[in-house]
């Protein structure tokens, strides 16, 4: 990663991994400072979810709002990088981190205090951490961007979550399960997804140098 990140070449189609970067773009830019709230907000929320035992119902408003503001910055900071240039490889690999830190946190903390199954937390963790993994892995080669279809999961779990969060007793059960289930879905598909764009770019990235990795 160099000190500025770039735009991608003029004809790499969006969604889609790319090996070059050409026109230099500043890092410090708003697109990526909303990306790096988000993650200032992951203690916050956690305050707010934890306060007073956790289920105090006027705590567990506090920490949805939270939730959401932080949920929001990552519909606005991908708008913002896209309308105005600031696309950066470090936002492209900071912005997923972000988003896996906050739902992370708001999984664990709910699994905790018994509102969650630990197998949906785990699941989504699971996949969360081998998709990071695996754009490390492949980083030499290029970036791998969050696909329409990643942006889609994240809504979902940011949807689920904050079903769980706000205190709807059980009557939200039948919504509840229905959104995480789609979540667990979507989390698991995008993930054997990104699998493959990983064994692609790093089989492309390869030939092009000549056979090594
Ligand atoms: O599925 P990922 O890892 O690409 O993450 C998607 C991002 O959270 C969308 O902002």
């Amino acid at each position: 990663m160099t000190a500025e990140g770039a735009v991608p070449e003029p004809t790499a189609k969006a969604g889609e991994e790319h090996v070059n970067t050409t026109r230099a773009v500043p890092l410090l830019n708003i697109a990526n400072v909303l990306t790096m709230s988000r993650l200032v907000l992951v203690p916050l929320f956690l305050l707010a979810l934890f306060a007073v035992g956790g289920h105090d119902p006027v705590w567990r408003w506090v920490a949805t709002a939270v939730f959401a503001l932080a949920s929001i910055t990552d519909r606005i900071d991908g708008d913002l990088a896209r309308r105005r240039g600031l696309i950066t490889d470090f936002g492209k690999v900071a912005d997923p981190l972000a988003d896996k830190a906050l739902t992370g946190a708001a999984l664990v903390g709910l699994s905790v205090l018994g509102d969650l199954p630990w197998w949906v937390t785990s699941t989504i963790i699971a996949r969360e951490l081998i998709v990071t993994l695996l754009r490390f892995w492949v980083i030499r080669h290029g970036v791998i961007p969050a696909s329409r279809g990643g942006k889609l999961k994240t809504m979902l779990q940011a949807i689920a979550i904050a079903l769980y969060l706000i205190p709807l007793g059980e009557f939200g059960e039948p919504l509840r399960w229905t959104v995480m289930g789609a979540a667990v879905v979507a989390t698991v598909v995008t993930g054997l997804d990104y699998t493959v764009r990983a064994l692609r770019l790093r089989a492309v990235g390869r030939r092009a140098r000549g056979g090594r990795a």
